[in-house]
């Protein structure tokens, strides 16, 4: 899987994704990341990618030229790609939007912007606007990290043999049981019983209760399509 990603600040991206899973997926060529500064797509010496918002207010707005022209630039090998705006005001990112970007996109092009916003016309460009949630970042690659992150985990292969129960529990509607490590013992706080035992199967409950039970504390809006064996549990804990 390629990712494309359109940005003035590219240390931000290429930082990144150097590190851990990223970046055992780079050098198994399992995923590539290529990087573009928006600066190299303007016509004016000083590279300006901003201007005064018509209309007046406060900030600046990042103008429609340098983002036009490298997404006509991109464009010009022919090779199908998904456009995804990062914004504010996109559809909320989940683990299921990773899951269909993973499995229908073999190209995308993640449009990040800074200062107020962008030129709304680029999004005549662009084929998805999406945002990580409800809160206000200074910039889209942010989001575009969390994304390339996200659907990266979902690609075959890229996290080696570690089983991920993080993706599967979120897959299936509910948050992340609790992890324990050595010691068994720190300064009185112990590690569960049930996690010592080597019964398989009674760990595999407690870690379920627990799971739905920080899921109904932290989390009830995702207990939906639990199964007959889930809702069975949820009951006991309510
Ligand atoms: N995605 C996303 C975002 C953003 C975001 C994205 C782009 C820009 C450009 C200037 N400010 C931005 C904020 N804030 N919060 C989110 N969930």
């Amino acid at each position: 899987m390629k990712f494309e990603v359109l940005t003035i600040f590219p240390e931000i991206i290429e930082c990144y994704i150097k590190h851990g899973v990223l970046g055992k997926a780079l050098n198994k060529g399992i995923v590539e990341v290529k990087v573009y500064n928006l600066r190299d797509f303007t016509s004016d010496k000083h590279k300006k990618v901003d201007d005064y918002p018509y209309g007046g207010g406060a900030g600046m707005v990042m103008q429609i030229e340098p983002f036009y022209n490298a997404i006509m630039h991109l464009k010009a090998d022919e090779k199908p790609r998904k456009l995804v705006l990062l914004s504010p005001q996109g559809r909320k990112f989940t683990q299921k939007l990773a899951q269909k970007f993973m499995e229908e996109s073999k190209a995308m092009v993640l449009i990040c912007g800074r200062y107020e916003g962008i030129d709304e016309r680029v999004k005549a460009f662009v084929d998805e606007e999406v945002s990580i949630g409800d809160y206000v970042l200074s910039g889209g690659e942010l989001a575009a990290l969390v994304i390339i992150d996200s659907v990266v985990r979902l690609i075959p292969g890229a996290l080696g043999d570690e089983l991920s129960a993080v993706e599967d529990s979120f897959m299936k509607g509910f948050l992340d049981y609790p992890h324990y490590t050595r010691p068994e013992d720190f300064k009185g706080m112990k590690v569960p019983e049930v996690l010592l035992s080597g019964d398989h199967k009674k760990i595999a409950l407690w870690r379920k209760r627990q799971a739905l039970k920080n899921t109904l504390k932290n989390r009830p809006d995702l207990l939906k399509n639990l199964s007959p064996e889930d809702m069975r549990i949820l009951k006991e804990l309510c």
